[in-house]
């Protein structure tokens, strides 16, 4: 393409069109495709680098591998009991239902997962799960779940092209960002953006739209998320007329790099402590026996001893207090670094090198041992790893229907990280692979049938002239550097958003977040449209902005502790607020200024089946006893 057609903007029009080609939207484009629809699937980085493909420890499902005794309720239960009950409950049960059947199918499109001794898809041990039961390559999970759903795209694309269609039924464009959805008549019908290699823009008619576009982490600093996570599916759906529940729970992994400064967040897989290792102070001493909560006492063992035998003999020992749900770890590690028991550059220490031998590290543990290696000069097979918390992964996000994925906006669909509720108020690790695999999978289905039911939308010029000029707007400002706008909008995350947070700090967020917003709207960009990170990022924040403020609204109305919320003057939790979500719209004045709008809305009771999976006295742990008693009284007796 010539710089002369710089101006002209790009026309495309599918059936389905996937915003977003991480796991959740190839596993959608893949349905979407089989369901006989043209797909057209958007990346804003390289095809193949989604946040998915850095997934280290596994996918979960209750497949009964390793341990015969797990099956979908038990995972239920995990699920619930890690999210502390205010998950959709619809959305954990068609998810721990389904999620063996999603990594069986990646099996028959090519995968190759890590096997037992006798030849079954091997699981391993994480925090929150009862039994064995994360589907794993390695600690390189994510690439293997991404190579095989390109695989099955490319495939489709041959049998496409076998079958003679003359059309290019299933296109990838990548390194393209989508910067505005349309809507007409309260549907959505197609989205517009730019290609970031040349600067061109591109619209594209769809009459169902799937968002897949993952999280928002590059609102922190300090994160394990790579720098396509600004939030732009969750503001895009907001903008759209969608709404984003509960985005106070923001899951602060309790294991990242603390050193050196330049690595500062990066992911330090769970596995290393479901593979036996462990988490000491300052002073040595192992300190997540002074950190189990009431809730999990029955569960966690309060001793080094019996934490070891499970290892081993998980049947008739307590796990590790290493293994509680990561909110509960990251706050520990909190603790024990403010009360100066640290290490040098402020984390904790994370030891396996004394607890495995230095051959199954390398084998078990493959990505961690070159990570350390070579990013920190630490070799894990002989000395302890520094860590801490990081900005990991976001729990809110677009509010949709459990079933079929929809969002309020007709013909708008949401799965993966980018939708809410799956997780309640904290999720498990592994649940996030195995959601955008069944989640995925629904909306790649429920798109398809939405398109078959309806007309082609036709964009008008007007529409679109009005998104492209709002896309040039900062090329005609004269404000702020992108880079330090962005800066500035971290370090009010980071200080008054973080892992602790108070009700005065939150208003100080607020306060410094209105202040941005002004400068934000005047951020400038310079130089030419093609390859202009400076423009993206200019893009970019603002929905950077729209989601920051959600969180920081949502945390200061939400006075409870709760999963990945946790309020120093608020601690514990209520059981009135864990009937409450916290739902955000977005008000548009005539000027085109935006206001986030917060309301509660009720959580949707379990059905009695579900609550009779639980015994009454855990339930009274987080319910109020009007909502557990109308339960049965234990787990049913299908489950062993
Ligand atoms: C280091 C690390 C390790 C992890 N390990 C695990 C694990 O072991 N198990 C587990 O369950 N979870 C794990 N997670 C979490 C999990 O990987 C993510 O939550 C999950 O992959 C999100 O998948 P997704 O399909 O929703 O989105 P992503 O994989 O995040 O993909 C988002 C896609 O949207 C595109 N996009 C974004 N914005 C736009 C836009 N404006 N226009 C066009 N495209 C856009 C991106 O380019 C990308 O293609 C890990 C996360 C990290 C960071």
């Amino acid at each position: 393409m010539s710089d002369n057609d710089i101006n002209e903007v790009e026309h495309l029009a599918c059936d389905v069109l996937v915003i977003g080609a991480g796991g959740a939207g190839l596993r959608a484009a893949v349905e979407a495709r089989l369901a006989g629809k043209s797909v057209i699937v958007i990346s804003k980085s390289l095809f193949g680098k989604a946040h998915t493909v850095m997934a280290e420890g596994g996918a979960a499902a209750a497949m009964g591998n390793v341990n015969a005794n797990d099956n979908w309720q038990v995972h239920f239960r995990d699920t619930m009991r890690g999210g502390k009950f205010l998950n959709n409950y619809r959305m954990a049960e068609l998810h721990a239902q389904e999620a063996p059947d999603r990594i069986w199918e990646l099996e028959t499109y090519g995968a190759l997962f890590d096997r037992t001794a006798d030849g079954k898809i091997s699981q391993r041990n994480f925090g929150g799960h009862e039994y064995p039961r994360l589907a794993h390559v390695g600690d390189r999970t994510g690439l293997e779940l991404i190579r095989t759903l390109q695989q099955k795209l490319v495939s489709l694309q041959q049998d496409d092209e076998a079958a003679g269609e003359a059309e290019d039924k299933l296109q990838v464009i990548d390194e393209t960002t989508i910067t505005e959805l349309f809507t007409g008549g309260g549907a959505v019908k197609g989205a517009f953006g730019y290609r970031r290699g040349t600067g061109r823009f591109i619209a594209i008619a769809a009459p169902a739209v799937v968002l897949a576009t993952g999280g928002i982490g590059r609102s922190f600093k300090v994160t394990s998320n790579s720098w396509e996570y600004t939030g732009d599916g969750h503001a895009l759906a907001l903008r759209a007329g969608a709404k984003l529940i509960n985005m106070e729970f923001i899951q602060f992994h309790p294991t990242g790099m603390v050193w050196p400064p330049s690595v500062r967040g990066i992911l330090v897989t769970e596995s290393v402590r479901g593979d036996g290792g462990v988490l000491k102070n300052s002073e040595g001493r192992r300190f997540m026996f002074d950190y189990i909560p009431e809730v999990f006492k029955a569960q966690y063992a309060d001793n080094p001893e019996e934490a070891d035998r499970w290892y081993t003999d998980p049947d008739r020992n307590r796990r590790p207090p290493e293994l509680l749900p990561r909110d509960e770890v990251a706050r520990a590690i909190n603790s024990e670094v403010k009360a100066g028991r640290g290490t040098e550059h402020g984390g904790v220490y994370l030891d396996i090198a004394s607890r495995r031998d230095p051959e199954t590290i390398r084998k078990k543990l493959p990505s961690m041992y070159h990570q350390f290696k070579e990013l920190a000069d630490v070799d894990i097979t002989a000395e302890p790893m520094e860590v801490g918390p990081t900005c990991h992964y976001i729990m809110g996000g677009i509010e949709v229907d459990a079933d079929t994925t929809a969002s309020a906006v007709t013909g708008l669909f949401a799965a993966g990280e980018v939708s809410g509720g799956m997780h309640g108020s904290n999720r498990l690790g592994g649940n996030s692979l195995s959601d955008l695999l069944v989640f995925g999978k629904r909306a790649g289905e429920y798109a398809a049938a939405h398109a078959s039911a309806s007309e082609s939308p036709k964009l008008t010029e007007a529409e679109i002239a009005a998104a492209a000029e709002e896309a040039l707007r900062p090329f005609g400002n004269d404000g702020e550097n992108p880079f330090a706008l962005q800066n500035a909008m971290q370090a009010v995350n980071g200080r008054l958003v973080g892992i602790i947070r108070r009700a005065g700090e939150l208003e100080e967020a607020l306060t410094e977040l209105a202040m941005l917003k002004e400068r934000i709207a005047n951020v400038s960009a310079s130089g030419g449209r093609a390859y202009n990170p400076g423009w993206h990022l200019a893009l970019d924040l603002r929905n950077m902005y729209v989601c920051s403020v959600a969180t920081a609204m949502a945390a200061l109305e939400r006075d409870e502790s709760r999963g990945g919320h946790t309020r120093e003057d608020a601690p514990g939790m209520d059981p009135q607020w864990r009937k409450v979500n916290l739902v955000a719209s977005l008000d548009r004045a005539a000027d085109g200024t935006e206001a986030v709008r917060l309301e509660r809305q009720p959580v949707p009771a379990m059905t009695p089946e579900l609550l009779g999976l639980f015994e009454q006295t855990e339930l009274s742990k987080y319910m109020t006893p009007e909502e557990y008693r109308s339960s049965t009284t234990g787990p049913s007796s299908e489950e062993s």
